[in-house]
C-alpha cells in the first residue's frame, strides 16, 4: 500500500469516507464493454455499409475482421482495465461454424456458442441486441414497417434473440440484458406519427408475447431523438419507450446520446427511479450530435455516476457503454472508456454524499457549493491508483505502451480486406 493512498484515506476518512468500502463497491460493479468499437460496428453477417442513422467515422488502421481477432482484441482491452466487466454483444456478431449463415430471424444459441466459450473462459457474462439495421429488410422500417412481412421478420428476429439471451444466461450463470433498439423514423416531417407507433407497439407485444424466464433476462427499451436520415421523428421516441416501458414491466434504456443537446441523462435517472424498479443506461458522449464519441471522465459522465452512487442504485442498473470511433485505435477506445466510466463512479462513491444531501436540505447552499468545489482537488487519484495496483493494471498512461506494442505486433498487420 503506497503511502500516498494511506495518506488518502485518512483525508477522506475526515469527512466520513471510506476509500476501502468505495474500492470494494468498485470491484464488483460490472459495466458492459461493447463489442462493436472493435469493428466499426461491421458484425460477421452481413457485408454492406451501416445503415440506421448510425455512423463510424474515420479510418484507423487495424480494425478486427472476424471473431478471432475481435476478441483477441477484446483480450487485451480487458487486460487493461481494472474491476468487473461484462461483454455487450450485437446479433449481428454470430458466428456461422462451418460457414452455415442463415438469416437473423433463425439465428439460435448454437451461433453464439463460441461467444459464451469466451465469456465462460473469462468468467464473464453477457448482454444482447437484436439487430434491427445494416440488413436487406432494413431499408427504413423495421417493426414499425407497414409491410406484415419485414414486420414479421423482425419479430421473429427479436424472439430468437430472447432465445439466445436465455442461453446466456443459463451457460453462463448471470442475467443477460436484451436491448432493442429500431432505428425507424422519418427525414421529413411525417403526415401520421401515430401509426408507425401503434404498429411498434403491436410488434413488441408479441415478441414479449413468448415465454422467457424473466428472472434471467431482462428486456428493455432504447428511445432515440433523431438519426442521419431520420430528422423529423423516430417512432421510438423517449415518451414512447417510457410508457411502454412501464407498462409491460420491462425496462427503459437511456442512451446519453439520444436526447436533445440541452437535456441530460443525469437528470432524468431520479425521474425513473420512483417508478422503474432497473433501468438501463448506454454510456456515450455525443459532441453536437449522436456522435459516439469515446467516454471520457467528464461532467456529465460523473454526474450520471454520482445519481446511481448516492440513490443506492448501482444493484438496480445496467450498465453498457455505446460508442463506435474509427480515427483512432479501437483497442485504446475501449480502454479509455470503460476506465473513465469507472473513474467516475469511483469519484461518486468518494463523495461525502450524506452530508452533501444535509446541506441541500438545510438550505445552506454556500457551503454545498463549496464543499462540492473543493471535492474536485482531494486525492482521488490516489485511491484510482490503489484500484488499479490491487488490479494489476497500470494505474496511469502506461497502459498506452502495452497498446502500442499490441498495435506493432498485431493489428498492423491487418490489412483492409481479408
Ligand atoms: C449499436 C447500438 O445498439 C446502437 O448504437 C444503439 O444503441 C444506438 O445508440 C443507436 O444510436
Ligand atoms: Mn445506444
Amino acid at each position: 500500500m503506497s503511502q500516498r493512498y494511506i495518506e488518502a484515506r485518512e483525508k477522506y476518512g475526515n469527512i466520513g469516507v471510506d476509500t476501502e468500502q468505495a474500492i470494494e463497491k468498485l470491484q464488483r460493479m460490472e459495466i458492459a464493454m461493447h463489442c462493436w468499437q472493435g469493428d466499426d460496428l461491421g458484425g460477421f453477417d452481413f457485408d454492406g455499409p451501416l445503415s440506421g442513422g448510425i455512423q463510424a467515422t474515420g479510418n484507423y488502421p487495424g480494425k478486427a475482421r472476424n471473431a478471432e481477432e475481435l476478441m483477441r482484441d477484446i483480450d487485451q482491452a480487458f487486460s487493461l482495465i481494472p474491476g468487473s466487466k461484462r461483454l455487450n454483444l450485437h446479433a449481428s456478431y454470430a458466428i456461422f461454424e462451418d460457414g452455415k449463415w442463415v438469416d437473423r430471424d433463425c439465428f439460435r444459441p448454437e451461433h453464439f456458442r463460441k461467444w459464451v466459450e469466451f465469456a465462460k473462459e473469462r468468467k464473464i457474462g453477457i448482454d444482447f441486441n437484436p439487430t434491427f439495421f445494416s440488413h436487406p429488410k432494413a431499408k427504413q422500417f423495421t417493426l414499425s414497417s407497414t409491410e406484415e412481412e419485414i414486420r414479421k421478420f423482425w419479430i421473429r428476429h427479436g424472439q430468437a434473440c430472447i432465445r439466445i439471451a436465455e442461453y446466456f444466461a443459463e451457460e453462463l450463470g448471470k442475467p443477460c440484458l436484451v436491448n432493442i433498439w429500431i432505428p425507424d423514423g422519418y427525414k421529413d416531417i411525417p403526415a401520421d406519427r401515430l401509426g408507425p407507433r401503434m404498429r411498434l407497439k403491436e410488434s413488441l407485444d408479441e415478441i414479449l408475447s413468448m415465454d422467457y424466464h424473466k428472472e434471467k433476462v431482462f428486456v428493455s427499451l432504447e428511445s432515440k431523438v433523431f438519426g442521419i436520415g431520420l430528422e423529423s421523428y423516430t417512432v421510438c421516441s423517449s415518451e414512447f419507450c417510457i410508457n411502454y416501458a412501464a407498462e409491460k414491466g420491462i425496462l427503459a434504456l437511456m442512451d446519453n446520446g439520444h436526447y436533445h443537446p440541452t437535456e441530460t441523462v443525469s437528470d432524468k435517472i431520479s425521474a425513473m427511479l420512483p417508478f422503474h424498479e432497473r433501468m438501463a443506461l448506454h454510456i456515450t458522449r455525443p459532441v453536437r450530435w449522436d456522435s459516439d464519441h469515446v467516454v471520457l471522465f467528464d461532467d456529465e459522465t460523473k454526474e450520471i455516476a454520482k445519481e446511481i452512487v448516492r440513490n443506492d442504485a448501482l444493484e438496480r442498473m445496467f450498465l453498457s457503454l455505446d460508442f463506435f470511433d474509427a480515427s483512432i485505435n479501437r483497442v485504446a477506445a475501449w480502454i479509455v472508456g470503460m476506465r473513465s466510466v469507472q473513474k467516475a463512479f469511483l469519484y461518486a462513491m468518494l463523495q461525502p454524499n450524506e452530508a452533501l444531501k444535509g446541506l441541500q436540505e438545510k438550505e445552506d447552499f454556500t457551503k454545498l457549493m463549496v464543499w462540492q468545489e473543493e471535492q474536485k482537488f482531494y486525492p482521488f487519484m490516489d485511491v484510482w491508483e490503489e484500484f488499479c495496483v490491487r488490479n494489476q493494471v497500470p494505474a496511469g498512461e502506461e497502459w498506452l505502451s502495452v497498446v502500442e506494442q499490441y498495435e506493432k505486433a498485431v493489428q498492423s498487420s491487418r490489412s483492409a480486406e481479408l
